[in-house]
């Protein structure tokens, strides 16, 4: 219990207590959190009166710059006893430093979702027949079509103060992400989604690999719910990201049209499948209200807005300015990353980007980049690393970023892996187990239903191989067993999953991994002196094979490896080898096929470099391998 005079002159002792209870309040909100002066939590009437509130916003102010913050009122009112006051309390962070806050835009098309983050990132307001939109768009058929058809990335900074500090480039309107990182605390990013059915699929993926903190879904006031709306906000609530909505094109919309799509909205949110508190956010109290309540995930705040007149535009900036992060990451955990995409970059090589999913990741470290479709994980060497476009030393738990890697090519990549400490010793799965719920199916499903599951970054088709129950109808629960079609993948236990076919629906929890082995080799746990992970620990030399490949239990870090980085040659032959005991489980057809290959190639005349080549891999890697773990 605190008085609402406990900041007016505090003992030392409870000095020691504030600045305690301040900080953890702090790193909860992971570098910010709304302070309320004039309301004690005794029970006692609100307010103070002017001599009380001044010494305790002293008291406040000192405790701020104990714990290297800054102190920005957000609102002042007037209570029964007096005057209560709402502060931003922020963080301080270094120039290359910012806050970081995803927010996935879902919506059926034409809600204005692109117009709405043209508006916000660049300041300037729409016509009403697609100006703003044009700056963001991707492709020039998207341009042509005005219809958004992969996942963008567009941000919006925020300085201490909370003013926004996108400024765009004068001449062609385009956005200096290098700049407005560097004026920033906080910076959201905004992961634009599509909104026509035809691209469900990547917005799904967007939803899902993109890893939103939150999720804003857009109405149009006068089109109301219709299309995808019901079908995106469905895919927030069972990825468990709250929501928000923005109603846009106000200034169009006859007043009892805007009352019916607010009606509806407001019933929609209370209904049993999604047991919301709509909230219409019509002040800056309300903006307050919400945001301090907002990650309860159960408030839904409602915003009215146009982006043709910029009303109630200032509300929503508000309220973004006030979102922090849900998740709060320790940097003494093993590193986990999980790409989403991959890129060739002139001159720097491959680039891969995506989410650090826990850890710190260093410049120079070395990782393991898998699974590949034998399951095989590959030590690889980070070259540098972009956050935002802006070159970084390290990224932490929670942050987006784009790295260059040593000797791998693009092509070996996909959507989906990931980059992980070798200390995690990372097995990929075919199968695995989850409990799910059947959103919607419009026949039933039973053992051998396919269809595209969803889960991180991860995508990819998966059959049910059988399930505790003897078919799922819409609306059934049932632990049901998956085999991927394609490729090994590796997740965890307590991932949220989607699976999806067309609209055909269901969504759940990955319960268990099955089909992974023990390991059956491991030869040596000499350290290495390369630096691994950014950590003081060296990363343990393994080579260790397991299993059948297809169990994904092939993980191979050399000393070697990692001390040069990536060998692709060696690898490659690895993967044939791998391949031979695939094909030929007999060892005895092996061992013919390696001698007559070797007669060949020691008995041909021509000994061009080719041939030397493949002869000092054969002797070195395949039969050593072959010896020592057939
Ligand atoms: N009058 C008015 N027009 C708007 C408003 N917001 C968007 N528009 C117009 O609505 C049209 C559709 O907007 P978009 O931003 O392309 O819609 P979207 O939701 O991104 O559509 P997809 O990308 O296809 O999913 C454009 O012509 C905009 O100019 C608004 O608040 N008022």
């Amino acid at each position: 219990m605190l008085s609402k005079f406990a900041l007016v002159s505090p003992t030392g002792e409870q000095y020691e207590c504030l600045q305690k209870q301040l900080r953890e309040r702090i790193d909860e909100g992971c570098g910010e959190t709304i302070y309320v002066v004039g309301m004690g939590t005794d029970g006692g009437d609100y307010g103070l009166d002017e001599r009380d509130m001044e010494a305790s916003v002293a008291t406040v102010q000192s405790l701020c710059e104990q714990v290297d913050a800054d102190l920005i009122l957000l609102r002042e009112r007037t209570e029964t006893a007096g005057h209560v006051r709402d502060y931003l309390i922020r963080r301080r962070v270094g120039e290359a430093d910012f806050l970081e806050v995803r927010v996935a835009v879902v919506g059926n098309v034409d809600a204005g979702k692109s117009t709405l983050l043209g508006v916000l990132t660049h300041g300037e307001l729409d016509n009403g027949r697609g100006f703003a939109r044009q700056k963001l768009f991707r492709h020039k058929h998207e341009m042509e079509s005005g219809r958004t058809s992969s996942v963008g990335n567009d941000i919006l900074g925020f300085d201490q103060e909370g003013q926004v500090v996108n400024k765009p480039d004068s001449h062609g309107g385009s956005l200096d992400w290098t700049k407005i990182c560097e004026r920033s605390s906080k910076v959201i990013t905004f992961i634009d989604l599509a909104g026509h059915e035809k691209y469900l699929k990547t917005t799904v993926f967007g939803m899902t690999g993109h890893m939103p903190d939150f999720c804003m879904l857009m109405v149009g006031s006068n089109a109301g719910i219709i299309g995808m709306t019901k079908e995106h906000l469905g895919l927030a609530l069972a990825l468990n990201v709250p929501v928000f909505v923005v109603v846009t094109k106000i200034d169009m919309c006859p007043a009892n049209i805007l009352q019916e799509t607010l009606k509806l909205l407001q019933r929609l949110l209370k209904s049993p499948g999604c047991r919301k508190i709509p909230v219409l956010v019509q002040n800056k109290d309300d903006v307050i209200v919400t945001a301090s309540n907002f990650s309860s995930e159960r408030m839904c705040p409602i915003f009215q807005i146009s982006n043709v007149t910029g009303e109630n535009m200032d509300l929503l900036k508000m309220f973004l300015n006030l979102l922090s992060p849900r998740t709060t990451f320790k940097d003494d955990e093993p590193p986990e990353f999980q790409i989403d995409d991959t890129y060739s970059v002139p001159g720097v090589g491959t680039v891969v980007s995506g989410t650090t999913l826990r850890g710190l990741i260093r410049l120079n470290d070395t990782l393991l980049l898998g699974p590949d479709p034998l399951g095989v994980f590959i030590p690889i060497v980070i070259k540098s690393i972009h956050r935002k476009r802006m070159p970084v030393k390290e990224v932490h738990g929670g942050q987006t970023a784009s790295f260059a890697l040593k000797k791998i090519k693009r092509s070996s990549i996909r959507k989906g892996m990931v980059m992980v400490s070798p200390r995690l010793n990372p097995q990929a799965c075919w199968e695995f187990e989850a409990e799910i719920l059947v959103l919607h199916h419009p026949t039933t499903i039973s053992p051998r239903y396919q269809a595209m599951v969803h889960c991180g970054s991860i995508r990819q088709t998966a059959t049910i191989i059988g399930m505790n129950k003897d078919c799922l109808r819409t609306g059934d629960k049932a632990t049901v067993h998956f085999r991927f079609i394609k490729t090994p993948e590796y997740f965890h236990t307590d991932q949220r999953l989607v699976f999806r076919e067309g609209r055909t629906k269901a969504v759940g929890t990955i319960t268990k991994l099955l089909q992974s082995k023990p390991q059956a080799k491991m030869q040596s746990t000499k350290k290495t002196s390369s630096q691994v992970e950014g950590s003081s620990s060296a990363c343990e030399e393994s080579t260790q094979m397991g299993g059948s490949p297809q169990m994904g239990q092939l993980v191979r870090v050399s000393n070697k490896a990692i001390n040069k980085g990536n060998n692709n040659c060696t690898n490659c032959m690895y993967r044939y080898f791998v391949l031979y005991c695939k094909i030929f489980k007999n060892k005895s057809i092996i061992k013919i096929i390696l001698i007559l290959y070797y007669i060949l190639i020691l008995h041909t005349q021509t000994h061009t470099y080719i041939y030397i080549y493949i002869y000092i891999y054969i002797n070195t890697h395949v039969l050593l391998l072959y010896f020592n773990y057939i």
